[in-house]
């Protein structure tokens, strides 16, 4: 059993290189895009999502057969061709300190890709280690259900809130109450409820009295 490590990366503006171009790659090429990476997928052919991203200019097309010098400058590489061949000599081309993920082949990537449920700040990533990719989904599709699309305000709510109450109370015994209010359900439910200009009423009115009421 590989114990896995589990990160969140800053892909901003670095270089990831996408080898194969098939419905996985297409996979793949969306949580890449979706961290700001700048995507260079290396194949001889485009699925047609692919295309799509290509013809916008969200991504670098080479058109090509894979070959080591393709790998040269990648923060981050993923290997997803059909070919395991071809995956495993991507895997002879990698310097050691190359991230690398080959779709077919966990142990002889350094990461592998979780299943992730995004709500604004709010990143859930859910991993089975490859002993079943399927249940991974799965799990994220339930834990979708309970963090639902309310929480993507809730968490930007709790951000502001929280800065609020390091900036403003200096007190440590307050400021340490005021935070675990925070997180009391009050102002989830607001949230949940749509209630947004009577939770953020809610909450400058306790910041100033400096203690929640119900604590
Ligand atoms: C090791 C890993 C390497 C990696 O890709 O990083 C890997 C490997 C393999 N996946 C395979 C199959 C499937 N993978 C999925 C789906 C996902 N696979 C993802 C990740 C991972 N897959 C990594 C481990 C993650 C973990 O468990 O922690 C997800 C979570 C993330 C993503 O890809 O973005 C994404 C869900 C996305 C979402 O919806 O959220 C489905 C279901 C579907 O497609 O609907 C199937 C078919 C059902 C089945 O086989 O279970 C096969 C066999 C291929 C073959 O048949 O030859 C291999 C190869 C092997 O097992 O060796
Ligand atoms: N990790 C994962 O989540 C999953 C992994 N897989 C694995 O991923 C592999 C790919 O699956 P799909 O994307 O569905 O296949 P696909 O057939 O849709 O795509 C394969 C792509 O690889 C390209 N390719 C082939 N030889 C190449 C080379 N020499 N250089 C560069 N590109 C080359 C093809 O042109 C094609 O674009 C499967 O063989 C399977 O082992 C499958 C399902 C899930």
């Amino acid at each position: 059993m590989t114990v896995y490590y589990p990160i969140m990366l800053q892909i901003k503006d670095k270089l990831c290189v996408v080898i194969g171009g098939g419905q996985v790659a297409n996979r793949k090429v969306n949580s890449l895009l979706a961290a700001g990476a700048l995507v260079t997928v290396i194949s001889p052919t485009l699925h047609e999502k692919l295309q799509e991203k290509w013809r916008k200019q969200l991504l670098t097309w080479v058109e090509k057969s894979f070959e080591a010098a393709d790998i040269q400058d990648a923060f981050c590489i993923i290997a997803a061709t059909d070919q395991p061949s071809i995956n495993a000599k991507v895997k002879e081309n990698v310097l050691p300190h190359q991230l690398l993920n080959i779709v077919d082949d966990a142990t002889a990537s350094n990461f592998i890709v979780p299943a992730t449920v995004r709500r604004g700040d709010l990143t859930i990533a859910v991993s089975t280690a490859g002993a079943n990719p399927g249940l991974a989904k799965k799990v994220k599709e339930d834990l979708s259900l309970q963090f639902d699309d309310y929480y993507g305000d809730y968490v930007a709510f709790l951000q502001s809130a929280r800065m609020d109450i390091l900036a403003n109370e200096r007190n440590e015994v307050r400021k340490k109450q005021l935070l675990d209010a925070l997180l009391q359900p009050e102002f989830l439910t607001l949230t949940k409820d749509g209630k947004m200009a009577e939770r953020d009423e809610l909450f400058q009115h306790y910041l100033k009295r400096g203690i929640a009421p119900w604590q």
